[in-house]
């Protein structure tokens, strides 16, 4: 098999279904229908944040989605985040709201993300969709393990059966991918900081995600014979480039089927942001007929 044929490729993939987004919101349009709204805040000035919601307003621009960007200084108080959020809660032309992560330490995460209306949540985060994902009821579908399963489905995976073993096990990659794979049909092993022998985990994995931070931490020695690998890491280097969890030029031999970074599930996390703040739309749109 040539090398090239091994790469699952997240800019093509999520362009491809960017275009028929494009498409969809376009037919909306011309029959009179407002356009969708995604309202971003962020706290504080964390650089890499920043180039995130830069990412996000430009793909939410390029595809007709509105765009309403909230800054908040990194001393901004909880209640004042609450009342904030509750507003939107309440705008009617607000679609869907997105928190971006990670937040500063005086501020309770889970008190904030609980507080946005379930319905709002396009990173399917609150308790409800997480719930009712665990539960085999989809709603709202977390950015990154949607777009993971799209670009398993888009190269033909065969989810059903495989064993995947997961790597982390975050709130917002491991647990909810987890719960993803599992309504796909995988037989799951969540691993994190206190697994012991991790190696061997890993080495039984057919479908083998990473999303630990740790730059290069998985190579050829960590991975079985022709498995699929889907590196979600992000680890910026000295020269600012960055790179995956996984050591790519010494696993593309022994995998069948693996994504880069970047250029990997990156694109397809934003892909997903896309998809979900348009389906939360479409539901909105067809309450006023
Ligand atoms: N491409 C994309 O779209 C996205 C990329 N990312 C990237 O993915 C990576 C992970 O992100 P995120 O999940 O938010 O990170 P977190 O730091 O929140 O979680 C990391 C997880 O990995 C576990 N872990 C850390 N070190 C080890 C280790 N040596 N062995 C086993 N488990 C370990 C942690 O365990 P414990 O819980 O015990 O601490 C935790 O469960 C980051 O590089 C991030 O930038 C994140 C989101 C989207
Ligand atoms: N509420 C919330 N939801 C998130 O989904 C969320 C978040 N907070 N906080 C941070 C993480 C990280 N994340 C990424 C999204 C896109 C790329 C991405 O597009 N990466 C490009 C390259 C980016 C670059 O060059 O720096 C790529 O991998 O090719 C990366 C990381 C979403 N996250």
């Amino acid at each position: 098999m040539k090398l090239i044929e091994k790469i699952m490729d997240g800019v093509k993939v999520s362009n491809f279904f960017k275009e028929k987004l494009k498409k969809r919101l376009l037919y909306y349009k011309n029959k009179g229908n407002r356009p969708p709204y995604l309202a971003v805040i962020l706290i504080g000035k964390n650089p890499a944040s920043l180039i995130y919601v830069q990412h996000k307003k430009l793909a939410c621009k390029n595809i007709g989605i509105k765009f309403i960007f909230f800054h908040f200084s990194k001393n901004v108080s909880e209640i004042s985040l609450l009342k904030q959020i509750n507003h939107l809660n309440n705008d009617k032309k607000i679609d869907a709201i997105l928190i971006q992560l990670p937040l500063p330490n005086h501020i309770n995460t889970a008190n904030i993300f609980n507080s946005i209306s379930p319905y709002k949540d396009v990173d399917g985060f609150h308790p409800y969709n997480i719930g009712s994902l665990c539960q085999k009821n989809p709603t709202i579908i977390p950015c990154t393990p949607r777009g993971i399963i799209t670009l398993m489905k888009f190269y033909n995976v065969p989810t059903y059966g495989l064993n995947a073993v997961i790597v982390g096990a975050s709130n917002i990659v491991g647990r909810p991918m987890n719960l993803a794979l599992l309504l796909h049909g995988c037989t799951t092993t969540v691993t994190h900081r206190f697994t012991k022998n991790l190696k061997e985990h890993t080495q039984k994995a057919e479908l083998l995600i990473v999303a630990i931070g740790k730059a290069e931490f998985i190579d050829s020695s960590w991975i079985k014979e022709k498995s699929i690998i889907i590196d979600v890491g992000i680890n910026k280097q000295h020269d600012g480039g960055i790179i995956g969890d996984v050591k790519f030029k010494s696993v593309i031999d022994k995998a069948s089927l693996i994504t880069p970074v970047p250029g990997g599930i990156g694109p397809m996390t934003i892909l997903s942001l896309l998809q979900n703040t348009i389906d939360i739309y479409e539901k909105n749109i067809k309450k006023i007929y």
